[in-house]
């Protein structure tokens, strides 16, 4: 036992854990280029990121000409399948993130993720950086079904349900998380160098952190 406040700290794990903007923007201009619209630098695609990769596109989409339905479906399908082959080329923890992990662990505080990410590719990164058994739960933005994802509380309760129960704290980057977490009652914690939708102080978060050094002392401090 310690006297660390919070038994169970969920993350987000796009533009939170991991920095995948890169794979993920690939895999999103390859299916522009293949659509014949234009594609975007890195900068732009950050910020279509936080509503799971069928928003990314939809978001790039809308912002380069418009869409209907029946041309999003198989241009999602597409996506998927781009994203699928190369998710893990430069995708990596943050600075920080693996002693983070550790400084948890020796608390013995159980961690999770809480992405709206698909399951299927939140676990497929996990697993190809080696992160997946550091992580109690992990639960994407397609797991729990439609209109569950974040903002929505549900994925955080549940989070909490697979990890035990507990006192939890969450960690994310955007305007997703930080509903999510108040709307699940959750102190919040988000990191400045994610892929946020607002300037991080307009965050509405607890904290806002720069660096994984730091996010021990704030959640103590918070707690
Ligand atoms: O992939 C996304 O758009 C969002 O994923 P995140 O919830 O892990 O940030
Ligand atoms: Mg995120």
């Amino acid at each position: 036992m310690t006297d660390f406040p919070f038994s169970i700290v969920g993350f987000d794990l796009d533009g939170t854990l991991c920095d995948t903007a890169a794979d993920l923007g690939n895999a999103l201009n390859r299916t522009l280029e293949y659509a014949g619209r234009q594609t975007f630098p890195l900068d732009v695609v950050r910020r279509f990121i936080g509503g799971g990769s069928g928003q990314m596109l939809r978001n790039a989409l809308a912002e380069s000409g418009g869409y209907d339905e029946a041309e999003f479906k198989p241009l999602q399908d597409r996506l998927f399948t781009y994203y699928g082959e190369a998710i893990a080329v430069h995708s990596r923890l943050y600075p920080g993130g693996a002693e983070m992990l550790d400084a948890l662990a020796t608390r013995g505080v159980t961690v999770a993720v809480a992405t709206n990410k698909r399951e299927e590719f939140a676990r497929q990164l996990l697993d190809e950086l080696g992160l997946s058994p550091r992580f109690a739960t992990i639960i994407g933005g397609d797991t729990l079904g439609p209109g569950k994802a974040k903002p929505a509380p549900d994925m955080l309760e549940e989070m909490i349900t697979r990890c035990g129960g507990g006192r939890a704290a969450f960690v994310g980057d955007t305007t997703f998380d930080i509903g999510a977490a108040r709307a699940a009652g959750l102190p919040v914690v988000a990191v400045s160098f994610g892929f946020h939708d607002l300037p991080p102080p307009l965050l509405g978060a607890d904290a806002v952190i720069d660096h994984f050094d730091a996010l021990v002392p704030t959640l103590t401090a918070l707690g």
